[in-house]
């Protein structure tokens, strides 16, 4: 298959003509032609398609919540050629046999390259090390391994787990929250919980962790990625790690660069999520981090929920928020029109360093001939206002329904296939 992108601006920058054909950019320049399909992009910006290290896609288990085929359906229309399926199904994916079902389920989807994590731990009960060669050498081919909704706190365990991630090229993802400082915890323990009566879940959970980790993955000599940072605090120990050569990675979610705990107040458990929502200076800092590539990469944390886990009393409601259809979008509004990243620097944070850090080869690559069209057109003078009941995600549970926002992504390319075409998903 052909195709022709005609006025295309490659991370925003001059506009040119781009062919893409057999899966791969074929030529790049001023007035190409062709009598294959063309497509009239003029003005759109042109980004490697988006690379998410994050995602919940809820099958095997809970697939009236989500499935690989409607994340995927998500993940396409807010630009991704490449999601990481997090493990904490049911079951949990800890086995070779589970990765390479999720794998296959992405597969034969067909939108987007669904990359499974493996579990850290068996069954994510912290107690024993699932197995990681098994997944590592499956069909799957795992590389990030996590216990993603709970924390690696076993320190043993932990340095273990990092010893072996090592011999296999892979990184463990760390839910960065002791589980002795967040009993019961509800929201960010600060002045606001106190007077909304919430249990607070203080910085120093996800702090204390961190300093431990980097301080392990150091002495092991491993690699360490760190999910979904939230606090100033976790920013500056990165940042410190990073100096003295530790090999630490780490994300930031779109609702932990827009949101803060003010939300809590209307006791709307939308907004409830792990780690929570923190302060306006932690909100800084975290674009201040990602600005100047303390924090490597954005990363969803798309958690898809039931209806009547949501739609209930505050402290019951479960912990999660969706955010692939909107992550382009609000990095646009938080980042870019701030004047903190360019474009290129988008395609940095949100592709290629989070398929670096995942060892995706074929994703995250340049815009050059010969390179493979997984690709993402965004309109970025456009703006909407988020209607939940718009979103191919199964689940409703959107921090942004109501909020306008910028930017809109008008074609996403897998291989060079449209996945989706003008706004619209092809399967
Ligand atoms: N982020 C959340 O609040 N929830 C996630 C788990 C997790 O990312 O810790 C989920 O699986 O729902
Ligand atoms: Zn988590
Ligand atoms: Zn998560």
């Amino acid at each position: 298959m052909t195709l022709l992108l005609k006025g295309v601006r490659p991370y925003g920058e001059d506009a040119v003509d781009l062919l893409v054909s057999d899966g791969v950019i074929a030529a790049i320049g001023a007035d190409l032609s062709t009598t294959a399909e063309t497509i009239d992009a003029t003005g759109l910006v042109l980004l490697p398609g988006l690379v998410d290290l994050h995602t919940h896609l809820r099958e095997p288990g809970r697939e009236d919540t989500e499935t690989v085929l409607t994340g995927s359906r998500a993940a396409a229309l807010g630009g991704y050629t490449a999601v990481h399926a997090m493990a904490n199904t049911d079951p949990v994916a800890d086995t070779a046999g589970v990765v390479e079902q999720v794998w296959r389920l992405g597969h034969d989807a067909g939108l987007v390259d669904v990359v499974p994590v493996g579990a850290v731990t068996v069954g994510l009960a912290g107690e024993r090390l699932a197995e990681l060669g098994a997944m590592a050498d499956s069909a799957a081919r795992v590389r990030v391994f996590s216990d993603d909704g709970k924390c690696v706190s076993d320190p043993a365990l932990m340095r273990r787990a990092l010893e072996y991630v090592k011999a296999l090229d892979g990184v463990v993802a760390q839910h960065a929250e002791e589980p002795r400082l967040t009993v019961g915890a509800q929201m960010h323990e600060g002045e606001r919980s106190a007077r909304l009566g919430l249990t607070g879940w203080p910085a120093v959970a996800e702090e204390a962790i961190i300093a431990r980790d980097v301080l392990l993955a150091e002495h092991v000599g491993a690699r360490l990625h760190v999910c979904h940072v939230s606090t100033a605090g976790s920013v500056e120990l990165i940042r410190w790690a990073k100096s003295r050569g530790v090999q630490v990675t780490a994300e930031v979610t779109p609702h932990h660069l827009l949101l803060t705990d003010a939300q809590a107040e209307g006791y709307d458990a939308t907004f409830k999520v792990n780690p929570p929502l923190r302060t306006a200076e932690d909100v800084a800092a975290l674009r201040a981090g990602l600005a100047d590539g303390t924090i490597d990469a954005v990363a969803t944390d798309h958690a898809p929920h039931a209806g009547e886990d949501k739609e209930c009393e505050w402290s019951a409601a479960r912990p999660g928020m969706l955010g692939l259809e909107q992550a382009l979008s609000v990095v646009v509004d938080t980042m870019v029109e701030t004047g903190l990243l360019t474009w290129r620097e988008v395609a940095d944070r949100m592709s290629v360093r989070p398929a670096q850090i995942g060892r995706l080869e074929h994703q995250g690559r340049p815009i050059a001939v010969g390179e493979p069209a997984n690709l993402v057109l965004v309109d970025p003078g456009a703006r909407a206002v988020v209607d939940p009941a718009a979103l191919a995600s199964k689940s409703r549970n959107s921090p942004y329904a109501g909020r306008e926002l910028p930017a809109r992504v008008v074609h996403t390319l897998l291989r060079g296939e449209l996945s989706v075409l003008d706004g619209k998903v092809q399967k």
